[in-house]
């Protein structure tokens, strides 16, 4: 085969090459001590001295120049290995990191653990109970009567006459007087269940309930310690106003407002000093004791304290929502 057809059989093996082993073999297939360019010297032996020099010259250019299209190739390949190479392992540093999410405590619960410091530190324990209540724990102990409406099954989800999920944390006080003879102070904060479900109710809300019983309890102490507490809450100077009410369980009640930005009134807990028959209920003497009593809402205190608007946002887990309580 003639020589040019040699040099451009070699640039189309060169360019085909895809690696630098590839160009290898075609370097020795071509250049090597058995190459179709190298075989070309051997026809050199059979030329007259006057035509050797030039043709030796010619092969000699050949191998230059198929020499020169494999170093091109080489470097080429060398150079895109490295620029793969660099690809791969080339960082970004202008992407914005990837930060470790952290969770945060839920606004209810953040609320329980605050009023559990506050009354914590004024030697209230905290109790916790079962929220499957009997209708003696969370009616008739509370001195509600057999026809009480709270009773109705329109506020209360029965699983039968007698077995109910608790209205109110208060059958955890009943029971702890049960168990222990006073002086108690004790809070009891959980989920409590009505049959109530609109903006501004749910069927399941949390509630904390005190209970303080000793020998000589007051309604003075009841007004200081409960406007210490929303002072505390608030963390502010409160406007709090104690209004008559009523409950079966307390004996006077009240119902307490803290006034707001506005000048209006807002209800946020209720309170009273525990019924005679409360106290009997659970084998007390009410001659030889009192205590008083207070129950709020943890929603509506945290709703109250954050300015949130919608009682909902509370149970549907969105994290837009949750993410603001850091
Ligand atoms: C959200 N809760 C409210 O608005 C009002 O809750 C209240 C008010 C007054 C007293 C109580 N609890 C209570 C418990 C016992 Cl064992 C005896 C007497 N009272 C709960």
């Amino acid at each position: 085969m003639e020589l040019e057809a040699i040099v451009e059989e070699a640039r189309l093996a060169v360019e085909a090459a895809n690696s630098p082993a590839e160009l290898d073999a075609v370097r020795v297939a071509f250049m090597g001590k058995k190459g179709k360019v190298t075989g070309l010297m051997k026809g050199l032996g059979a030329l007259s001295n006057e035509e050797r020099p030039a043709a030796g010259q010619k092969i000699n250019v050949a191998k230059q120049s198929v020499q020169g299209l494999i170093n091109t190739k080489l470097k080429a390949l060398q150079d895109a290995e490295l620029n793969a190479k660099l690809a791969s392992e080339s960082v970004d540093v202008t992407l914005p990191g990837r930060s470790q999410s952290t969770g945060n405590i839920h606004p209810v619960s953040r609320t329980i653990k605050r009023i559990e410091g506050f009354f914590g530190d004024l030697g209230f324990a905290v109790k916790t109970g079962p929220e499957v209540e009997d209708g003696f724990h969370n009616f008739d102990a509370l001195n509600i009567p057999a026809n009480h409406p709270a009773r109705a099954d329109h506020d209360t989800f029965y699983f039968n006459p007698d077995v109910m999920l608790r209205t109110q944390t208060s059958g955890v006080q009943i029971r702890t007087m049960e168990a222990q003879k006073p002086p108690l102070r004790i809070i009891s904060p959980g989920r409590v269940y009505r049959n109530d479900y609109d903006q501004t109710h749910t069927p399941m809300f949390h509630q904390v309930e005190g209970l303080m019983v000793d020998k000589n309890v007051s309604f003075a102490e009841l007004k200081g310690i409960l406007h210490d507490f929303l002072n505390h809450f608030f963390e502010e100077e409160m406007t709090v106003r104690f209004r008559p009410s009523y409950f079966p369980f307390t004996e006077p009640s009240a119902e307490v407002d803290v006034m707001s930005k506005d000048g209006s009134w807002l209800e946020v807990l209720g309170c009273g000093m525990v019924h005679p028959n409360v106290l009997k209920a659970v084998n007390i003497d009410p001659e030889e004791y009192t205590g008083f009593a207070f129950g709020m809402g943890v929603e509506r205190l945290t709703m109250l304290r954050y300015g949130v608007n919608d009682l909902r946002a509370f149970f549907e887990n969105d994290l837009r929502f949750l993410k603001q309580f850091k």
